[in-house]
């Protein structure tokens, strides 16, 4: 194992993500930002400066459970303060699992506004994945508005509420096609075909690949909103992994993809190599307004602009559940992976609601709707800052008449910033309830992310949970992942061990959803962590400290 040292530099740059000049966010003037590789053991260090004028920054590397650093989750508020302008901060934690990860800012809407990449973890050298393959591409898929995330924010923040939208393109790799399709002159669409000189930052990188090889696919899903689906035109996919954790091998025509998951899927290029095919992704689970994605597979020797003989995939209908879940209930633990402990100590149910506040609209968890408090909870637990946030627990479950199905009768909700605190080394399960929104017959997608942990995942379910669901869950072959979604009125239940002394968000990844609150916090084993960074802490009541001596 090793140290891998990277000097970073966040700031705004001009850029074209989808051919239209907008600003985005750089990272060492990069967008997306440079991939990291790494191995297992392997020390990262980021040196990270902000060099942002007006904004504080953090980055969150998603799916790595940072055991012993829980400083280094990078959530603003949280795990540490905002990175302030001109100054740095240094990630510093090791990966200990083999996978395809990202990262990504975890304060304000700055995902939204770029602030990703990709982070790889290969088998430890000398090791074998538990599956061939000849090559592999990393594709780290986005989402991408015109409006600035500013103004996004605002409209969210205003009453009345004004929703962003449905992206205006999809990327790959931060490149889309806005005002030109690579597939036009395949239907009667009105928009022109792209005319590429090669050189374009926007133009789509073809998958070059030779004939009769297997490929991995390493496919991750950073999007602001958008649930995805993703399919190749004539080839099969065998999913292999999830979130960083094998599974038993499954082939799917189109895979769906939630924001926050990662997949690894394996292709055989077996198909007539004197053709190229089409790679397209849509938009899934909400109305879609926004363009497939589109590249090719491109079989050498041929050239990568010639265009398929047929047209790109089509996604499946937008609302045709039964098809997600199909997908989603066909991912299972590679046999051999690690089983859930076949008891828990304590279970929490989180109720997913719409709410107004005060004429504002919101998502509550339990009828709470979460604001982040100015000192990091890391910090006010760990030195026992009483006034910092609020104490008192929120609810572990909602009320027992509770109409999943239809809007609330009382839409209305708090703020709050309760966290759920666990006993070190308990096992506990947490079922998600989707519930409907504000209007009626409307239920969306959410797909929750954990950080700190894997979680296994023991079950979907329709309607309202109820005990005797209990006996459906799966404690056999249940994948283990750091992302899961509930589907409209319905529920998941997750499994996990609260092994790792921190503070942890877990919350909807949908960025406009968590900035409208859809989020708790849980803790567990603070009190056996040693010294938290002085660096972490420099902010809110956590820096009083400092000021007045007090570093214990
Ligand atoms: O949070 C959301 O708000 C809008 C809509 O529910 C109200 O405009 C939407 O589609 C969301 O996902």
């Amino acid at each position: 194992s090793q140290e891998r040292h990277f000097k970073w530099e966040v700031e705004y740059m001009f850029g074209a993500p989808d051919c239209i000049e907008h600003p985005v966010m750089a990272i060492n003037g990069q967008y997306p930002g440079p991939t990291i590789r790494a191995r297992p053991g392997d020390t990262i260090v980021v040196e990270l400066t902000n060099k942002l004028h007006t904004e504080g920054v953090v980055i969150h590397w998603h799916g790595i459970r940072q055991f012993g650093t829980p400083w280094a989750d990078g959530t603003a508020a949280i795990s540490q303060c905002a990175i302030n302008p001109g100054e740095t901060f240094v990630y510093r934690f090791k990966v200990d699992k083999a996978g395809t990860y990202f990262y990504h800012g975890h304060f304000g809407m700055q995902r939204s506004a770029g602030l990703y990449g990709s982070l790889i973890v290969d088998v430890a050298e000398g090791e074998k994945e538990p599956f061939h393959y000849d090559g592999e591409f990393n594709l780290l898929l986005s989402d991408w508005w015109h409006k600035s995330v500013h103004e996004q924010e605002i409209g969210l923040s205003s009453n009345p509420f004004r929703w962003i939208g449905e992206a205006q393109s999809l990327l790959v790799n931060g490149r889309g096609q806005f005002n030109c399709s690579v597939a036009a002159s395949y239907g009667n669409s009105t928009t022109p075909q792209c005319e590429f000189s090669g050189t374009e930052k926007c133009a789509p990188q073809a998958l070059k690949v030779v004939p009769n090889k297997t490929y991995r696919l390493r496919i991750a899903s950073t999007t602001a909103l958008a649930s995805l689906n993703l399919a190749i035109g004539k080839h099969k996919m065998i999913v292999v992994e999830a979130d960083g954790n094998y599974v038993q091998p499954f082939a799917a025509n189109d895979l769906d993809i939630y924001s926050g998951e990662s997949y690894s899927v394996l292709i055989t290029t077996d198909q007539n190599p004197n053709e190229n095919y089409w790679l397209s992704i849509g938009v899934r689970g909400r109305e879609p307004k926004t363009p497939q994605a589109l590249t090719i597979l491109n079989y050498i020797p041929n050239s990568d602009s010639k265009l398929p003989t047929s047209p790109p995939p089509v996604t499946p209908r937008w609302n045709d559940y039964a098809h997600s879940k199909n997908f989603t209930k066909s991912i299972l633990a590679l046999m051999g992976s690690p089983k859930p402990p076949r008891n828990f100590h304590r279970r929490i149910a989180l109720l997913n609601t719409q709410n107004k506040i005060n004429g504002y609209t919101k998502w509550a968890i339990n009828n709470v709707s979460l604001v982040l408090p100015p000192t990091p909870y890391l910090g006010s637990i760990k030195y026992g800052l009483r006034r910092a946030y609020d104490r008192r627990r929120p609810a572990e479950n909602f009320p027992s008449d509770y109409d999943v199905m239809k809007p609330a009768t009382n839409p209305n909700s708090t703020y709050g910033n309760g966290i759920y605190v666990f006993s070190y080394g308990t096992t506990v399960d947490v079922i998600l309830q989707n519930a409907n929104a504000l209007s009626e017959n409307v239920s969306e997608i959410h797909p929750w992310h954990l950080h700190g942990h894997d979680f296994w995942v023991l079950g979907y379910g329709e309607g309202r949970f109820s005990e005797k669901d209990v006996a459906t869950f799966n404690l056999k072959n249940p994948p283990l992942r750091n992302t899961a979604v509930i589907f409209p009125y319905g529920w998941t239940a997750l499994r996990f061990v609260a092994d790792n002394p921190g503070v942890w968000a877990f919350h909807c990844h949908i960025e406009p959803h968590l900035h409208m609150g859809m989020g708790v916090v849980f803790a567990e084993g603070v009190n056996h962590l040693p010294r938290v960074p002085d660096e972490a802490l420099a902010c809110g009541l956590t820096a009083k400290r400092f000021i007045s001596g007090n570093h214990n």
